[in-house]
C-alpha cells in the first residue's frame, strides 16, 4: 500500500474526507520558497498530502524559455522526496496543449474520487491574476484557494475583496525572497545557489547543464 493509500485509508477509518492540497507550478527551477508555502498550509490546513503538479506548458511565460518538462519535473521529485506528506502529479505535464488549472483540478478530482477535498496553494502574485485564467469562474467550485505572501508582493484581503470570500484564504507564511528567475540568473552568473535550493535540484542542474550562459554555454565551475 502506497502511503497515499494508507493515509487516505485512515482518513475515511476516521469518518472524515481527504485532504489534498495541490501546488501548482512552472518549477524552472523549484525552490525553497515553493516548500516552505507547501509546507506551511499543509500545516495550519490539517492536509493529508500535497500534490506538486509542473505544469505543461504555462501560457503566461509564453514570452520566455521555459525548461523541458522533463527536467522541471524530475527536480521537483528530488525536491519533495524527503517529505512522506510530499507527492508529484505528471497530469499537466502529460497532457498536451497549454496547461490551465480548471484542467489540473478536473483531472486531480477524477484521480482521487469525491472524497477528497482540494486546496490550491498559490503565491500573492499568482492569485492577483486569478481572474486571467481560463475558466477562472469554475475554478472556486473545484478547489478552495489558499494564497500565500511573497515577499516584494503586497497583498491584503480588501485586494482579495473580487473573489469569493469562502473560496480564498489568504495565509501569512516565512517570508523567502527567493524566485526562479534569480535562480537562473544566478546560475548563468556563476553565483551560488546553494541553500535557495534543495542540494540536489544545485547537482541536478549542474549535471543537466540547465540555465547555460547565452552564447558561451554552461560553466566549467557550477559550485
Ligand atoms: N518565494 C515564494 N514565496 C511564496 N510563494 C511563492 C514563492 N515563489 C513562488 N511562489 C508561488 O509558487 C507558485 C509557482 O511559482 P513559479 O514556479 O512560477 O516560481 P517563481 O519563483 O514565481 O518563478 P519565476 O521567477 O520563473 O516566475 C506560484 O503560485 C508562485 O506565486
Ligand atoms: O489556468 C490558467 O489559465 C493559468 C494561468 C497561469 C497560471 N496558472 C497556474 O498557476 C500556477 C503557477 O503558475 P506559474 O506560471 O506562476 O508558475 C500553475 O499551476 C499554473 O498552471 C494557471
Amino acid at each position: 500500500m502506497s502511503s497515499t493509500e494508507l493515509a487516505l485509508a485512515r482518513a475515511a477509518h476516521q469518518g472524515r474526507r481527504y485532504r489534498l492540497g495541490v501546488m501548482g507550478g512552472t518549477f524552472d527551477p523549484i525552490h525553497h520558497g515553493h516548500l516552505v508555502a507547501a509546507s506551511e498550509v499543509a500545516s495550519k490546513f490539517g492536509l493529508d498530502e500535497v500534490v506538486f503538479v509542473p505544469t505543461g506548458q504555462p501560457w503566461q511565460k509564453r514570452d520566455r524559455v521555459v525548461s523541458l518538462a522533463e527536467d522541471r519535473y524530475l527536480m521537483t521529485v528530488i525536491a519533495t522526496a524527503s517529505n512522506p506528506r510530499f507527492s508529484v502529479s505528471r497530469v499537466d505535464i502529460d497532457r498536451e496543449g497549454d496547461t490551465y488549472t480548471v484542467d489540473t483540478l478536473t483531472d486531480l478530482r477524477r484521480e482521487r474520487g469525491d472524497d477528497t477535498d482540494l486546496f490550491f496553494i498559490t503565491g500573492a502574485d499568482a492569485l492577483r491574476q486569478i481572474l486571467t485564467w481560463r475558466g477562472a469562474e469554475r475554478l472556486f467550485e473545484l478547489a478552495h484557494f489558499v494564497g500565500v505572501t511573497r515577499p516584494g508582493v503586497p497583498l491584503t484581503s480588501k485586494d482579495l475583496s473580487h473573489l469569493p470570500s469562502d473560496a480564498v484564504t489568504l495565509l501569512e507564511v516565512p517570508a523567502l525572497a527567493i524566485s526562479s528567475t534569480d535562480c537562473r540568473d544566478r546560475v548563468r552568473a556563476q553565483q551560488p545557489i546553494w541553500y535557495l535550493v534543495p542540494d540536489g535540484i544545485v547537482q541536478y542542474i549542474a549535471k543537466r547543464g540547465l540555465y547555460p550562459v547565452p552564447g558561451v554555454g554552461v560553466p566549467d565551475d557550477r559550485s
